[in-house]
């Protein structure tokens, strides 16, 4: 009941926040339609024993009284629903921008990596579109709350004993409420079958998977995977609506007896003559009413029940994304690195498993340096890389950027002066000169920036083949969207990266790998001439991860790992002539291509 309550007190503070003026006019405007029902019934009595009597003029009176209240009663439920519910849409807008806020915006991408989290945000999609019901239900138990004050005080002025009725409103409440545990539970307990078959229906229904789908024949075997998941969330979901539901029957039932009872009793006393007709019609009138607002209250406790389940999930989201800050983040990077970065005995493993992916690796990265990282697949380059980005924190050691520890820089400031380009970029659906721009949003739309950044990546001819160039809208999203081949939307990716002009850390994983070797290394070989150019101004470091060794032997130095540990280090001679991993990977590529 507590949550309930403050879930209920928080829906609140959102509308207030989105729209006061129209958070009291939909309550007030509630609170009238709700009250004018007892007043009605009332009138109704009133009318009836005037009748009775003759008395035609009060009869007229109370008549007209019962016509206007009937016309409230119907109408100013509607004029509250036009206010609600564009109130409603507004704090949908607020509660999905604080959850993209959260997933996307928040220090570090940990998060990400935990099924709980995600099947908290299968739940909170959807959930986020109850708003409308969450407040309809707070305004009208406002509403609901005088009406059953009015309707009691009704009750017991003919007999104390007939507020025995709306105490019976109690167990179909409290029903009511299991009931929606029973339903939250069955959400919670089906999310991950629903993620993972939600996930299945994207990549069957995605146009860049539709090749490969058919070629390996999968779309049956996708579709019965599907299918089984689906059925599993059903079952599991229905299961629960079936024991939900019978629970509510067995509150609704204790009522239905109340309500027999109370029947009974007013037309036992009505025939002894302790009361008139009108008070049996009071009586009848407002045992509808109660009956109705029993099956009211039950449905809108379970709407509030339900989103402040979802705030509570909302909270566990931000629990789930918040770091734990183990230093105070009290330093700004400074304009340009003089010592470089450091990594004293960094280990690392990916939240959520035991595999140390990274094992005590110790490395200098000189100011103004280009470094390469080389490797097999799977020996830890990019998690070295997304390391460095901040994108995780070590488990251990520390990452010093000239001599600060890296927690100790705010995470958007040290990603301020980071440019990077990696092997998995987006395909942002934009058009091509927004698409490089966005790697410095703030020349987003500056023509001439963005033609430089595409002059260093190599990418003018890209641009140069569309119709509109930079104006040109890419993507199939769109009727007149171009398309773009995997090298093409690398070289903007690219393009992209190298938007920002003073970055301290350049960093590129794998964005060559769709462009043939000849291209990948001539694009190096302009690149790694303009970083020892600009080095002296900001000491900028050039970081690269590449499986191609003409692009790698150019670097100054280069990061062997293997296994998540740093086993050779040095420039390309040295580490030849060392004969160890490098040489013989360098050896065996060179064979290759002889
Ligand atoms: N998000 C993740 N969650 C859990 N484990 C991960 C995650 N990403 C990578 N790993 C694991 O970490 C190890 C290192 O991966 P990483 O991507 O750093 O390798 P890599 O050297 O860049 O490989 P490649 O050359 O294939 O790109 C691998 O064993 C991989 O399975």
């Amino acid at each position: 009941m507590k949550e309930t309550l403050t879930g209920s007190w928080r829906v609140l503070g959102i509308a207030w926040k989105v729209d006061w003026r129209k958070t009291v006019t939909a309550i007030v405007l509630m609170m009238a339609g709700a009250v004018a029902a007892p007043l009605l019934a009332a009138f109704l009595g009133l009318m009836t024993n005037a009748v009775v009597d003759g008395r035609s003029g009060d009869a007229a009176w109370y008549g007209v009284t019962v016509a206007v209240l009937a016309i409230v009663t119907l109408s100013f439920g509607n004029f509250a629903h036009v206010a609600y519910f564009e109130l409603a849409e507004l704090a949908e807008l607020d509660f999905v921008e604080d959850l993209m806020r959260l997933s996307n915006g928040s220090e570090g991408i940990e998060h990400h990596e935990r099924s709980d989290y995600a099947d908290m945000l299968t739940v909170l999609g959807p959930e986020s579109r109850r708003f409308p019901n969450a407040l309809q239900a707070l305004f009208s138990t406002f509403g609901l709350i005088l009406a059953v004050i009015f309707t009691a005080v009704l009750l017991a002025r003919l007999n104390p004993l007939l507020l025995l009725l709306p105490v019976a409103a109690v167990p179909p409440l409290l029903a009511g409420r299991r009931a929606e545990k029973i339903n939250d539970q069955a959400r919670t307990d089906t999310a991950e079958s629903t993620r993972i078959a939600l996930n299945l229906f994207r990549l069957a229904s995605s146009a860049r998977y539709a090749g490969e789908l058919r070629v390996f024949q999968m779309s049956g075997e996708l579709r019965r995977r599907h299918a089984e998941l689906w059925a599993a969330t059903s079952r599991g979901l229905w299961r629960a609506g079936n024991k939900a539901a019978l629970v509510r029957a067995g509150g609704q039932m204790v009522f239905g007896l109340a309500y027999m009872g109370a029947m009974i009793l007013v037309i036992r006393e009505a025939i002894t003559g302790h009361h008139r007709v009108g008070d049996v019609v009071l009586v009848i009138s407002l045992a509808t009413q109660v009956n109705r607002q029993v099956a009211a209250a039950v449905s809108l406790l379970s709407d509030l029940q339900r989103m402040a389940g979802t705030l509570r999930r909302m909270d566990t989201v931000r629990e789930l994304v918040a770091v734990s800050a183990a230093l105070p983040v009290d330093r700004t990077p400074e304009e340009r690195l003089t010592r470089g970065i450091e990594l004293e005995g960094v280990d690392f493993s990916y939240p959520g498993t035991d595999t140390q992916v990274l094992s005590d690796v110790s490395l200098t990265l000189p100011a103004g340096a280009t470094v390469a990282i080389v490797g097999e697949n799977g020996a830890g380059k990019s998690t070295l890389v997304k390391l460095l980005c901040g994108l995780y924190r070590p488990s251990q050691g520390r990452i010093l950027v000239d001599g600060t520890d890296l927690r100790r820089l705010p995470a958007d400031q040290w990603r301020q002066r980071i440019a990077a380009g990696f092997q998995d970029f987006v395909r942002y659906e934009l058009t091509a000169g927004r698409t490089v721009g966005l790697g410095d949003l703030p020349h987003l739309d500056d023509a001439p920036a963005v033609t430089a950044a595409l002059g260093k990546a190599h990418a003018d001819d890209v641009i140069a083949q569309l119709e509109s160039g930079l104006d040109t809208q890419l993507g199939t999203s769109y009727t007149e969207g171009a398309e773009l081949s995997g090298g093409q939307w690398q070289k903007l990716a690219l393009g992209r990266a190298l938007m920002r002009e003073t970055p301290l850390l350049l960093v590129l994983d794998e964005p060559t790998s769709a462009l043939d070797p000849e291209a990948e290394h001539h694009l190096f070989e302009r690149y790694a001439a303009q970083a020892r150019q600009v080095r002296e101004t900001t000491g900028a470091i050039t970081l690269f991860v590449s499986h191609r060794f003409s692009t790698v032997r150019m670097a100054d130095l280069i990061v062997v790992v293997k296994d998540g540990r740093v086993v050779e280090t040095g420039d390309h001679q040295t580490l030849i002539q060392g004969g160890g991993l490098y040489a013989e990977l360098f050896e065996l590529q060179a064979l290759a291509y002889k």
